[in-house]
């Protein structure tokens, strides 16, 4: 049965008003004392997600570390489909600009096929719009990411206005995205919140992007070497 248990009352954690998410990989290694401080930042939320060799034992592990701490939870589950009802937050991507249906809504209706859902209060889904083509999740999703900012705004507004989704995400991870796209997007939205994500490593990136996107995503920056003290430069708020 999945339900994100409410640890804290869902209805106490407004999602929509998260300006910054810190993106944990459970396929990277990470210590105790750097999820410590990083759990004493500002940042809103720390969501739980990765591409690659996304194991029930490394979620699980991750998931564990991460226990202790009062600050929002999100799982982000990818390709293997790993869930777990410990946090609380499940964000479900389906992917807009992929050329198969099978990341778009094959994967998720395989999902609720094989398993029932006892609450849907904490199940949030996004509306992926993936944009570096030589990132995991691009390749393995089979996306275009060779869209204009044009045509980047009308998924905007078929997320938004046809389909009533919660989230747009704009994902360029690995790689700093275009401003201008982004703001094209961010133009046409009126109900969907627009997550970007991507190459934030500094305060300038972090503030460019925090101009347009109402929830700036960071993850690759944390993993190098002063990873937190960037990742605190990117808290914009
Ligand atoms: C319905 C369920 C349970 C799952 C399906 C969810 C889908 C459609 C997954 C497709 C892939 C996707 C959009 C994953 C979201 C997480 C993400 C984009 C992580 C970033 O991955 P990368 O940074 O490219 O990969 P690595 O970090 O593994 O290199
Ligand atoms: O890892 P980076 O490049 O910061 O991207 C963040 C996030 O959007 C990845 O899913
Ligand atoms: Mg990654």
């Amino acid at each position: 049965m999945i339900h994100a248990k409410k640890r804290i009352p869902v209805t106490a954690i407004d999602w929509r008003k998260w300006r910054h998410v810190t993106k944990l990989d459970p396929d990277k290694k990470i210590t105790k004392q750097d999820v410590a401080a990083i759990m004493d930042t500002d940042t809103d939320a720390i969501m739980i997600s990765g591409t690659q060799n996304i194991t029930k034992e490394n979620v699980g592990n991750l998931v564990t570390m991460l226990a202790e701490y009062r600050k929002p939870k999100v799982l982000e589950p990818s390709v293997s489909a790993v869930l777990r009802d410990d946090v609380d937050f499940i964000f479900i991507p389906s992917v807009f600009n992929t050329k198969s249906s099978k990341w778009l809504v094959g994967i998720q209706k395989d999902f609720l096929r094989d398993h029932p859902v006892s609450s849907w209060d904490n199940i949030v889904p996004e509306a992926y719009l993936v944009l570096n083509p030589l990132s995991a999740v691009a390749i393995v999703t089979r996306a275009q990411t060779g869209i204009s900012p044009q045509d980047a705004a009308a998924y905007g507004r078929l997320a938004d206005r046809l389909f009533k989704f919660p989230i747009m995400y704009l994902e360029y991870s690995g790689t700093y995205g275009n401003p201008e796209l982004v703001r094209a997007v961010r133009e046409k939205l009126t109900n969907t919140v627009l997550y970007y994500g991507g190459g934030i490593d500094s305060r300038e990136k972090a503030e460019t992007m925090a101009k347009y996107a109402h929830t700036i995503v960071v993850g690759n920056a944390i993993y190098r070497k002063g990873g937190i003290e960037k990742l605190k430069e990117t808290i914009v708020k």
